[in-house]
């Protein structure tokens, strides 16, 4: 089974899709399938304007561009593609578990034990399963569980292989990733199947950035680069607050202690709190999976990551309410961005929607600009919170399509996501609009604060004490 020459990719999603679109484009001589039970996404994955397809990746729609139709198809019928298919990739979304045993904490697995039972359903021949979804560790002997009774004599080898791409950066770190890893049994078989895999990487990836491992030890890696990228950010956040008490500056901080090559310089950018679709999700996936080994004191340490980032979330919207004479009551405060990171229309776990969250609790009248998000996700986020009622977050924000407008008559402008083009704005025009005295708070520490200062604006950066 050497020669993959028909891929199939459950779940069109932000990983299914450009990891495929990569695979389809470096491998002319393999059919990709990408497939979802979501029509209207396989429809926008589809759209003769490729500008319009659901993910938005910087040089993913180029990608789209020259392979769909050739070697790249997106469908929905799920059955055939499966069939078709000599390796199946699953890629289908592992959020936290929202209800029952391990509530808050756990990983939902019913979208992979929903894959797994349609392809031990449909499936006539050998196939190789590669769990590209990110997992609790342990989870492949489940997978093998349910296929292995399937009854028609089909063998199947079940692969690890997680994805590490970053969003905002995917098709950089798909085109050339620090490393692959797959995880596969020791079995001949097994290890047939891991050749599979690495074949099709080889295509573009040198053989040793291609990791092998056992399966447990590929599960478990991913969580723990996320647990470990994340307590980066964490620790560093930690430390704003003592830097604004005591004059200390974050960024000459993380610039220092960054020069030291057993620290490194990357994942010290202090912010309002990471967010996004895994950081969250795995380290509480971690946290479950030690407690249910009764690893106590390991659980906590890694939930503190997660603790000191509510902090950060909540700090910053305090400081906005404190700063505004310790009401925001009526007071329009303007959002620039509402997306988890630049260059991504994900939203999810972002930290805006919390820092939004708390300051209409303090019933504040925000306004959301943001160039990649539309008005209907900033609501769904919103009311994905249940806090208050739907109306009630749609008449305390408004989503502005023009950053100029949204800041207009605003007393205060948050900065929540870094885009780069909030750095090129008329910030003289933006200053004369607001109400004043006009002030900024910066959640990235993305704008120049001493040419804002110069302008008439009263700046609060996280983590210094300007
Ligand atoms: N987003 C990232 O940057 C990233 C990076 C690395 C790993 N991951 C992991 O990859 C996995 C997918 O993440 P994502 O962000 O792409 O999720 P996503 O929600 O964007 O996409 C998942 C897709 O799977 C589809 N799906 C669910 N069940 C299905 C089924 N039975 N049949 C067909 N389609 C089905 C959904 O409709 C959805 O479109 C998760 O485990 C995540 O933790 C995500
Ligand atoms: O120095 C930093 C670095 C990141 N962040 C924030 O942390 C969050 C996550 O950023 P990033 O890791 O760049 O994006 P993700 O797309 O969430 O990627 C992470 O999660 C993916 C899903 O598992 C993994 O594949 C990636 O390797 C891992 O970096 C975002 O809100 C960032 O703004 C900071 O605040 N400071």
């Amino acid at each position: 089974m050497n020669n993959i020459t028909k891929i199939c990719c459950i779940g069109a999603g932000y990983v299914g899709g450009p990891t495929m679109a990569v695979i389809a484009k470096k491998c002319p001589h393999i059919k990709v399938t990408v497939v979802d039970l979501n029509e209207q996404r396989i429809a926008a994955w589809n759209d003769p304007d490729v500008s319009n397809i659901p993910v938005y990746e910087p040089g993913l729609s180029e990608v789209v561009a020259e392979a769909r139709g050739r070697n790249l198809f997106f469908s929905t019928d799920v059955e055939s593609a499966i069939d078709e298919a000599e390796m199946i990739f699953i890629s289908v979304n592992t959020p936290t578990k929202t209800y029952g045993a391990g509530k808050g904490q756990a990983a939902d697995l019913k979208w992979i034990e929903l894959c797994a039972r349609q392809i031990a359903r449909v499936a006539k021949d050998n196939k190789i399963i590669v769990e590209k979804s990110t997992l609790p560790v342990r989870t492949a002997s489940a997978i093998k569980d349910i296929l292995q009774h399937t009854g028609n004599g089909s063998q199947f080898q079940i692969l690890s292989n997680p994805e590490f791409l970053a969003e905002g950066t995917a098709m950089e770190d798909l085109d050339a990733p620090d490393r692959v890893l797959i995880g596969g049994d020791s079995t001949a078989e097994g290890q047939n199947a891991v050749q599979a895999l690495v074949d099709v990487y080889a295509n573009w990836i040198p053989r040793e950035r291609i990791l092998t491992t056992n399966v447990w030890s590929s599960e478990l890696s991913k969580l723990t680069a996320n647990a470990f990228l994340a307590q980066r950010v964490s620790s560093i956040n930690s430390l704003t607050e003592l830097c604004e008490k005591t004059e200390a500056n974050i960024s000459e901080v993380a610039k220092a202690i960054g020069t030291d090559s057993r620290i490194g310089p990357k994942f010290l950018k202090a912010s309002v709190g990471f967010g996004g679709s895994c950081f969250q999700k795995d380290i509480l996936n971690l946290v479950y999976i030690a407690k249910s080994y009764g690893l106590d004191e390991v659980a906590d340490y890694w939930e503190q990551v997660i603790i000191m980032n509510d902090h950060q979330k909540r700090r910053f919207a305090n400081r906005i309410i404190k700063n505004l004479y310790n009401t925001v009551n009526g007071k329009k405060i303007t959002f620039l961005g509402w997306a988890f990171k630049k260059d991504t229309n994900d939203t999810r776990e972002a930290a805006s929607i919390y820092v939004a969250d708390h300051l209409l609790h303090e019933q504040a009248d925000i306004a959301v600009f943001d160039p990649k998000v539309q008005a209907p996700q900033v609501y769904a986020d919103l009311d994905y919170l249940r806090t208050r009622e739907p109306a009630e977050n749609k008449s305390g924000v408004t989503v502005v399509t023009d950053p100029y407008e949204a800041c207009k008559g605003a007393h205060a402008i948050a900065i929540l996501t870094e885009w780069d083009e909030f750095k090129g704005y008329d910030w003289q025009k933006i200053y004369d609009s607001m109400l004043k005295p006009a002030k900024v708070f910066d959640g990235r520490n993305l704008l120049d604060a001493a040419k804002l200062q110069e302008i008439g604006f009263q700046v609060w950066s996280i983590g210094s004490s300007i």
